[in-house]
């Protein structure tokens, strides 16, 4: 949606041939004379361009799919784009009053950025004018034409603008409808996630000790919290130690608290961190690595619910929900002897897998896209998308580090793109299955080799289920269709043995 900002006043009126827009600005933009408006088109394209030669030139480059509006300065532009909010706009920059110029045409870009960060720009410069075609790249335009007119380029580049535009609204779609969880902080959409979710909201009200396992990075303290907001203990403390962080001969009075005069040091009694979470949850984070010692006070204290203060002669009964978590084997550890089997048993009455995010089916882009909301609002870069190549990189990408390298990866990306769009490179990451040795035709026989690589391989990974593998993608099931159509690519496994 575009902004909304004080609208110019027009007059609607209907011509033989032609559909006119009256604006009070000195020239008005005018529709396509093939269709005029109410055509039954999803592409809307405003091409500014002052030369009226090059006006109907450009607009006669495009097939009847495309609805085309066509304005002569930068205000009769601002007004087409209110009210046509058109995916992709040609922008020539020497615009009146300053046709020789580029300072019009820089504003005008600038303001279609401002109002409709999601508009696609085609900037259209002389053909000695890399200069400012790279400055506009820099602005947030995602393309250039250099003049003079060749249809079938400027088809090419104007239909890959709207391709983009289109991906990039399937994606935001995605993220905003697919994140079907109840759980505050979790952003998911893969049958995986959400189904351990449910899971989480059934634990969370029964008062059951819970050991969460999952590669580092996937979210365990998240749920973990979770588990705590969604319980009756949710007005009380949640109280977090990660076992493997504090040194050994600390952990004990750290988890079960002191009496002065216990050690040297101990001027004055200290409640540890289970005392602490009384009447609400104890979250031990890293419970692998406990020390042998710790575990069996610690299995003391889940049967029988009190602890002893280091130095205390009186055991302290408390309230606490513990709630475990490890990126560990703990059976492995348990065979090994590095974990007591008795306290396994009791730690885990009830066990949640949180799956890596490789194994989530889509994930990893819609948790990319809303940390890149989330975290360009707070770096103040709030209008960011990703490039296509970023679509790809992040859906092939592997994530040993899961969420958590996601949002550092995210992070030096906002700060390091230039445009108002993050790259593949901008994330320090690229795609094996796309990577080119330079012996290519053209841009356009890139994307379709990724965009057929990219299919094939999600077909596969989904087992040729076109829902899941739209998913993964992050398109709609008709666009596969269409694509899978386009390349000739099979929907279902080869039958061998016929
Ligand atoms: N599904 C998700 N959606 C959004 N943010 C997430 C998601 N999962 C994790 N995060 C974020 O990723 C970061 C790491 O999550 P968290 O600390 O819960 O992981 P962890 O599994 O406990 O990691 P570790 O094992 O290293 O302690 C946090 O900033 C968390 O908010």
């Amino acid at each position: 949606m575009l902004t909304s900002e004080s609208q110019t006043d027009c007059l609607y009126q209907q011509e033989a041939s032609r559909t006119v827009f009256r604006v009070d600005y000195p020239t008005p933009y005018v529709t396509d004379q093939k269709k005029g408006f109410g055509s039954v088109v999803n592409k809307r394209l405003l091409i500014v361009e002052d030369d009226p030669g090059l006006q109907s030139q450009m607009r006669w480059c495009f097939t009847d799919d495309v609805e085309v509006v066509v304005a002569s300065d930068r205000g009769a532009a601002l007004t087409a784009l209110r009210r046509f909010e058109p995916q992709v706009v040609t922008l020539d920059l020497g615009l009146p009053p300053d046709p020789g110029g580029a300072k019009e045409g820089f504003a005008l870009l600038d303001d279609i950025v401002r109002l409709s960060p999601a508009t696609k720009v085609v900037v259209v410069t002389g053909r000695e004018d890399r200069e400012n075609a790279v400055r506009a790249i820099g602005m947030g335009a995602s393309d250039y034409y250099q003049k003079p007119l060749d249809a079938d380029i400027l088809t090419f580049v104007v239909n890959r603008a709207f391709r983009l535009a289109e991906l990039e609204q399937e994606n935001r779609e995605l993220s905003q409808n697919r994140n079907g969880t109840t759980i505050k902080g979790i952003v998911a959409a893969s049958p995986q996630m959400l189904s351990l979710c449910r899971m989480v909201e059934k634990v969370a009200p029964a008062d059951v000790t819970t050991l969460i396992i999952g590669e580092t990075g996937t979210g365990k303290e998240l749920l973990a919290r979770a588990i705590h907001d969604m319980s009756h203990r949710a007005d009380h403390t949640f109280a977090a130690i990660n076992c493997a962080a504090i040194p050994e001969n600390l952990l004990e009075s750290e988890l079960f608290g002191f009496e002065k005069g216990a050690f040297t040091g101990a001027t004055q009694s200290k409640k540890g961190k289970i005392e602490m979470a009384n009447g609400g949850t104890l979250f031990l984070d890293e419970i692998g690595d406990m020390p042998m010692p710790l575990q069996a006070k610690l299995l003391r204290f889940l049967q029988e619910r009190v602890i002893d203060r280091v130095g205390a002669v009186n055991p302290v009964h408390v309230d606490v929900r513990v709630v475990c978590a490890t990126h560990r084997n703990v059976e492995e550890l348990v065979s090994t002897g590095a974990f007591r089997e008795d306290l396994y048993y009791r730690i885990s009455e009830i066990t949640l897998d949180v799956p890596a995010v490789r194994e989530r089916d889509g994930d990893a882009i819609v948790i990319a896209q809303s940390l890149l909301k989330s975290l360009g609002r707070q770096l103040d870069r709030p209008n960011l998308g990703f490039s296509e190549d970023a679509i790809l990189a992040i859906q092939g990408y592997s994530w040993p580090g899961n969420v958590r390298e996601m949002i550092n990866k995210i992070k030096r990306a906002i700060i390091m793109a230039e445009g108002k769009r993050v790259s593949a490179s901008d994330l320090q990451l690229r795609c094996d299955d796309f990577v080119h040795d330079g012996n290519v035709l053209n841009l356009r026989q890139v994307r379709e080799d990724a965009e057929r690589a990219a299919i094939n391989h999600a077909l596969k990974t989904s087992n040729f289920n076109m829902a899941q593998a739209a998913r993964l993608l992050g398109i709609t099931r008709p666009t596969l269709y269409n694509l899978t159509d386009k390349y000739k690519i099979e929907t279902s496994p080869a039958v061998s043995g016929a």
